[in-house]
C-alpha cells in the first residue's frame, strides 16, 4: 500500500550535450532513495518536461524505474489543454508500474471549474493508476478552486493534491479538513506551515538537496516537537530561497552539479544560473553540509 505523504521529490532531468542523460538520472534517483526521499517524480514541472518529448519522457521513467528498488513510488506527470490527448497519454502508461500520476490543470486555455472538473474525470476515466492533482495557477493560468477539488476527492481514484496555490492559507485548510486526500505541500516554503495545520508531507523540489532535513523536520511536527521543526525550518529557509530566486530548476541544477551528480545543463527556453547565484548557493550548500 503506498502512502502518498512524507517527502516526495520531483526530479530534474539531467541533459549531457543535448540529450537526456540517463546515466545520471538513474544515479539521481538511487542517491535521493538512499538520502531518504519518500517518493520521486518523473516530469514534474522541475523535471522541464514541457521540453521532452514523449518518447524521451517513457525513456527517463524507465530508467528510474530501473534505477530504485520494486516497492519505491514513483510517480509521473502528465499535463496538456486538450482532454482527449492527455486521456490518451494516461492511458497509454496503464502498463507502466508506477505509483501515480500527477496531473496539472489545462493550461493557457483557462477553462471554466466545471471544463477542469471533466478534464480530470476523463484523465481519471482512462487510467488504472491513483492521481494526484496538481494545482499551480502562477504557471496554469487557472486555479482549480477547493469546491472542484471536493467534487474530485469524491472518486477514490484521487488520492492526493500537490498544492502550489501561492500560499492563500483558508484553501489549504479546506482541501485538509474537508477532503480524504493527502495534502502535499508544492510550496516548499510552506512545507512547515501547512504541516503543522495538518497536510502530509510536500512534492518539493528544493528537497533534491538534504531529503533527510525535510523529514526530519515533519517527522518533529507530527511528533509534536515545533521548537525542533522551527529550528530545521529556519535552516532550511535561504537555501530554499535562493533555490527559487532564478526560474526553477536553474539553481537546483547548479547544486546538483556542485555535488557531483549531474551536468549544469538546462534546454531551452530554461538557462543556467547566474555566476553570482553559483557563488551564493555553494556558500549556503556548505552551511548544511550538503557539499
Ligand atoms: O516539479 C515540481 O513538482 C515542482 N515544481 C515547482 C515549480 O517549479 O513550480 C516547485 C515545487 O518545488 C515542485
Amino acid at each position: 500500500m503506498i502512502e502518498f505523504s512524507g517527502i516526495w521529490v520531483p526530479m530534474v532531468t539531467p541533459f549531457l550535450n543535448g540529450q537526456v542523460d540517463l546515466a545520471a538520472a538513474a544515479r539521481l534517483a538511487k542517491h535521493l532513495a538512499e538520502q531518504g526521499a519518500d517518493g520521486l517524480v518523473v516530469c514534474g514541472t522541475t523535471g522541464e518536461s514541457a521540453t521532452l518529448s514523449t518518447s524521451e519522457q517513457h525513456q527517463l521513467l524507465a530508467a528510474v524505474l530501473t534505477a530504485v528498488s520494486k516497492d519505491f513510488p514513483v510517480a509521473f506527470g502528465i499535463s496538456g489543454n486538450n482532454t482527449a490527448e492527455v486521456a490518451q497519454a494516461a492511458a497509454a502508461l496503464n502498463n507502466m508500474p508506477i505509483a501515480a500520476l500527477l496531473v496539472s490543470a489545462p493550461y493557457y486555455v483557462r477553462p471554466s471549474q466545471s471544463g477542469i472538473l471533466q478534464h480530470f474525470e476523463a484523465i481519471a476515466a482512462a487510467s488504472h493508476h491513483p492521481l494526484i492533482i496538481y494545482n499551480i495557477p502562477y504557471r496554469t493560468g487557472v486555479t482549480i478552486e477547493p469546491a472542484t477539488i471536493k467534487a474530485l476527492s469524491l472518486n477514490p481514484q484521487f488520492v492526493a493534491i500537490k498544492e502550489s496555490g501561492g500560499g492563500q492559507i483558508e484553501p489549504i485548510y479546506q482541501i485538509i479538513n474537508e477532503t480524504p486526500l493527502k495534502f502535499l505541500s508544492g510550496e516548499d516554503h510552506l512545507i512547515f506551515i501547512s504541516s503543522c495545520m495538518g497536510g502530509h508531507g510536500a512534492i518539493a523540489a528544493a528537497a533534491h538537496i538534504r531529503p533527510d532535513l525535510y523529514k526530519k523536520m515533519l517527522s518533529y511536527i507530527q511528533e509534536g516537537n515545533l521548537a525542533a521543526a522551527r529550528i530545521i525550518d529556519l535552516q532550511l529557509r535561504p537555501l530554499i530561497k535562493l533555490l527559487f530566486s532564478e526560474p526553477n530548476p536553474a539553481v537546483i541544477k547548479a547544486a546538483l552539479a556542485m555535488q557531483g551528480l549531474i551536468h549544469d545543463e538546462l534546454r531551452l527556453p530554461m538557462t543556467s544560473a547566474s555566476a553570482e547565484t553559483k557563488s551564493k548557493l555553494s556558500m549556503l550548500l556548505a552551511e548544511i553540509n550538503a557539499i
